[in-house]
């Protein structure tokens, strides 16, 4: 008799993956199988995390156990949560979580552990930055709450590369590159969600950057301080920048094709959505802003090996340099990074 459960539950799990991720769901489902199931559990099981940390309806003395403990309860068959609140996005995941873990405990040891290591990391990081009084400050700050919530992801990405041995041990070992891989994405996504994060009242950029540019964070958005704004956002843009090289030489170790499309696509959105914030006052009056879908139809197609991706990145880092202005104190070091990308390949 054929088990239909099974089915069944693989059904959910990539509805949830399809529901809960427009940038990551297409090019995880493309990945060989070896992998695929793996990278899929990675993501719910951080996306799972991360809707407990976004939720800013649920109490602290709820959140932050939950936050650190999260790495066991993946190991707790049957578990569920249906507190957070309504209008969390990804609320719907965690009230049917039972299925993760279930899918979670079949996987390899090895895969099995990377994750749990992953997610106790990642939990007490966002556990310490949604303390009452923990603020996002120095530029240290930033890239420390970049690491937790995304450079980590990188690194258990780069582990499972070389567990199933698609990539040399060489990969996991530098995790320098493999922690940039994550903070670009994540200062990229942060710089863009100014208005959104603002709304909910939280406060990512660090008070290093914007500092220099208001007294208080949401004073960026008022009309009579545009000039401010996106001089601001030129320092947002170079600080997100200084991680590209990094990136570059990390694809460039990269020798599996259906990890290399993977670990490229992301990376080519995200400097296309850089590009796009660079010089656009929008970003600090409407939420949303999204490159359109015939560029990220282009990226996908023109992104299969170093050279193409290369080629991409000298492309918007050239655009985003045309377009920086000079009265700006950001102008010079975007010209020295976007020079460095034109000798590095
Ligand atoms: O709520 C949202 O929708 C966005 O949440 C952001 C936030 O709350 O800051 C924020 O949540 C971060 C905490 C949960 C991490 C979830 C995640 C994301 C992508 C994955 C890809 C593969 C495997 C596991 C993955 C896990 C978020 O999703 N930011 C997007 C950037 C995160 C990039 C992670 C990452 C790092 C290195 C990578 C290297 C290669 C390929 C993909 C990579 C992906
Ligand atoms: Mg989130
Ligand atoms: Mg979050």
């Amino acid at each position: 008799k054929y088990d239909y459960s099974n089915d069944k539950v693989r059904e959910r799990i990539y509805y949830h993956l399809n529901n809960t991720s427009r940038s990551f769901s297409a090019v995880i489902q493309a990945l060989d199988p070896e992998l695929k199931d793996p990278i899929c559990i990675f993501y719910l099981v951080l996306r799972g995390l991360d809707t407990v940390e976004d939720d800013m309806t649920i109490d602290l003395d709820i959140k932050l156990p939950l936050l650190k403990s999260f790495h066991e309860i993946i190991y707790q068959p049957g578990w569920t949560f249906d507190k957070c609140g309504p209008k969390e996005k990804d609320r719907q995941l965690l009230v049917e979580f039972d299925i993760v873990i279930e899918t979670f405990l079949k996987l390899k040891p090895e895969y099995q552990k990377i994750i749990a290591d992953t997610t106790k990391r990642m939990g007490e990081g966002m556990a310490h930055y949604a303390t009452a009084g923990v603020h996002v400050n120095t530029t240290e700050d930033f890239d420390q709450y970049c690491h937790y919530v995304a450079g980590l992801v990188g690194l258990g990405l780069s582990g499972m590369f070389s567990a199933c041995n698609f990539e040399s041990p060489s990969v996991a070992k530098r995790e320098d590159l493999s922690n940039s891989m994550g903070l670009f994405l994540q200062k990229v996504n942060i710089t863009r969600d100014f208005l959104e994060d603002l709304r909910d009242n939280r406060h990512f950029w660090p008070k290093a950057i914007w500092g220099e540019y208001a007294d208080k964070m949401e004073d960026l958005a008022k009309p009579e301080n545009k000039e401010k704004a996106m001089e601001c956002m030129s320092h947002m843009v170079h600080n997100a920048l200084c991680h590209m090289q990094d990136v570059l030489e990390y694809l460039g170790q990269i020798k599996n094709p259906s990890v290399f499309h993977f670990c490229a696509i992301p990376q080519v959105m995200a400097i296309a959505t850089l590009n796009m914030l660079q010089g656009n006052y929008n970003i600090f009056t409407t939420e949303n802003v999204k490159i359109r879908k015939g560029e990220t139809v282009w990226l996908m197609k023109e992104s299969n090996n170093i050279d193409q991706v290369a080629a991409i990145f000298r492309l918007y880092a050239r655009q985003i340099n045309n377009k920086t202005n000079p009265l700006h104190r950001q102008f010079v070091d975007i010209g020295v990074l976007c020079g460095q990308i034109e000798q590095t390949c």
